[in-house]
């Protein structure tokens, strides 16, 4: 008999669930945050390349990390643990940012061609430092548990990493973001 049309290489997680695929388990909804601000560094880094604006911006990594360590304290997590997590997230982006810059320039017919607006991005951001503060608040006693958290994270990243369908510069950069995560709080 014919053989039929191609099957699906992997199963897709989304047709199983029903729904949109989420990084599974009790680091999923903080490392699902933590892939959301990892991909807003790609309209970052299309809203700079090709313009003066240095993928560095000390002045606006120290806003950042100022309203962190405020809001954290508000959320019931210790500022410095924050700030630390945050510093993560921030060398994340960037990372994502001098990626995207190199290969745009190695291949200009992938560079983007519209330019995205860096306040409104910013704006984004600060919604996502809001939920992200609340995750680290709410998985406080998982993180302080160094053997199951080192599992949760595995789960988390490998789930996410496949499902967001994130090429090797997202992964770095997943790592890099998430990489403290278990020691925090310590
Ligand atoms: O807002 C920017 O310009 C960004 O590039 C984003 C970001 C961040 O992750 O918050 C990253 C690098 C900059 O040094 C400042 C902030």
């Amino acid at each position: 008999h014919p053989v039929s049309a191609a099957a699906p290489a992997a199963v897709d997680f989304r047709s199983v669930a029903g729904g949109p695929a989420k990084p599974l388990g009790a680091l999923g909804p903080l490392t699902d945050l933590v892939i959301q601000r990892i991909l807003v560094g790609d309209q970052v880094a299309a809203s700079k390349f090709g313009t003066d604006s240095p993928i560095e911006d000390p002045v606006r990594e120290a806003q950042v990390l100022e309203q962190v360590r405020a809001q954290a304290d508000a959320s019931g997590v210790d500022p410095d643990e924050a700030g630390r997590f945050f510093s993560d997230q921030i060398t994340a982006s960037k990372i994502v940012q001098q990626g995207l810059f190199d290969r745009w320039t190695s291949h200009p017919e992938e560079a983007p061609t519209t330019r995205p607006d860096l306040a409104e991005i910013r704006e984004q951001l600060d919604r996502l430092t809001v939920a992200l503060l609340d995750e680290l608040e709410r998985t406080q006693a998982v993180r302080g548990k160094p053997v199951s958290c080192a599992v949760q994270q595995s789960l988390a990243n490998l789930t996410g990493a496949a499902t967001e369908h994130l090429d090797a510069l997202h992964r770095r950069a997943l790592t890099e973001a998430t990489h403290s995560v278990c020691r925090l709080g310590e």
